[in-house]
């Protein structure tokens, strides 16, 4: 018996970002759209908790208890009993790591959605939402999916209907930015933040599915820490407007790239363009929304 979970990547395609919160959290409006762009986590019975990774960057993904999978099998089977978990637990990685696309976050989700499958733990979406809150701020989206609005530290989710599909592109940089150290590096850019407050005109667009309109109010708070940090990024933003992206934006805390294209025929030539320039380690097509971790096989 196996269960396999797929669970999306995300852009955020609006990011404000408030002041340091006294437990070191930042409050946000954080507008997730989820993309196609998946990882896949399959869970069987073992005799004991074990990890393992393929697909790209799984060199850098952690293969001990500290993984985000590994730590959501353990938090599933601690509320509901079952002590050490005896699970095999695979991940075939296709979301780019440490890109601000939050694989380790749909991992967790997927693993925990897998496990109380194969478990028959038959827990509730609310107390799943709740386990996934404990896990990191943004690992309740990867188990929504679509789109939503996070506030508090992104993790108090909001659905939002989405009228259209929108197309990406994403460009992979060489090296990876620790998200806390983005976060930090944003409070010394912005020591006067103010209250993060959702945009209505983007969502406005998000509704009607009009991506010029999206193109015109996406924004990410925690661009120029990026930028600052990885200040390579700005030519990868550059060439992909000059490849015909209506908008390019750093994808979180970065240093993924995402750029929004007018429809699927314009993100292949972007995606070209970039592959071409030279300033990105790999670049993929992607549409959105996507679904949230679902089970694709039990057997
Ligand atoms: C920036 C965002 C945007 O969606 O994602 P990524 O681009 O990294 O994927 C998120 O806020 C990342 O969420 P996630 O990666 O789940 O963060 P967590 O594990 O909860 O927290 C990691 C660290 O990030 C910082 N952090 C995270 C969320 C938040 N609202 N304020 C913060 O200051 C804190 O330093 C925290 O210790
Ligand atoms: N299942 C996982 N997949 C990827 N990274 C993980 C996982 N579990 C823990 N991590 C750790 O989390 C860090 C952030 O990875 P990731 O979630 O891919 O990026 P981001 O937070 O930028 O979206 C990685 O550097 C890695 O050490």
């Amino acid at each position: 018996m196996s269960v396999t979970v797929r669970v999306p990547a995300k852009v955020n395609v609006q990011l404000a970002v408030g002041g340091a919160r006294p437990d070191g959290f930042h409050d946000l409006a954080n507008v997730f759209l989820a993309v196609g762009l998946y990882d896949e986590v399959t869970v069987e019975p073992a005799d004991e908790l074990t990890l393992t990774c393929t697909g790209p960057g799984s060199d850098q993904v952690p293969l001990d208890r500290t993984n985000l999978a590994a730590r959501a099998a353990i938090a599933l089977a601690e509320r509901h009993g079952l002590g050490d978990p005896k699970v095999r637990i695979h991940i075939a990685k296709d979301i780019p790591v440490a890109g601000g696309m939050a694989g380790g976050s749909a991992d967790a989700a997927g693993a925990l959605v897998a496990c109380d499958a194969l478990w028959g733990t038959g827990a509730s979406r609310a107390e799943l939402l709740d386990i996934c809150a404990e896990l990191g701020s943004d690992v309740p989206f990867s188990l929504v999916g679509g789109a939503a609005l996070g506030t508090g530290r992104g993790e108090k989710l909001q659905p939002l209907d989405v009228g259209g599909e929108f197309w990406w592109v994403f460009a992979a940089a060489d090296g990876g930015l620790s998200t806390p150290a983005v976060y930090r590096e944003f409070d010394r850019l912005s020591p006067e933040a103010p209250e993060p407050v959702a945009a209505p005109a983007l969502l406005d667009a998000l509704l009607t599915g009009d991506v010029e309109r999206l193109a015109a109010t996406v924004t990410n708070d925690l661009q120029p820490a990026a930028l600052s940090l990885f200040p390579s990024l700005k030519e990868t933003l550059d060439a992909g407007t000059a490849a015909g992206a209506v908008a390019a934006l750093v994808s979180g805390s970065g240093p993924t790239t995402a750029f929004l294209a007018a429809d699927e025929a314009a993100a292949r030539g972007v995606a070209d363009g970039l592959a071409a320039s030279g300033t990105c380690r790999s670049v993929r097509v992607a549409c959105s929304p996507a679904p949230g971790a679902t089970v694709l096989s039990g057997n």
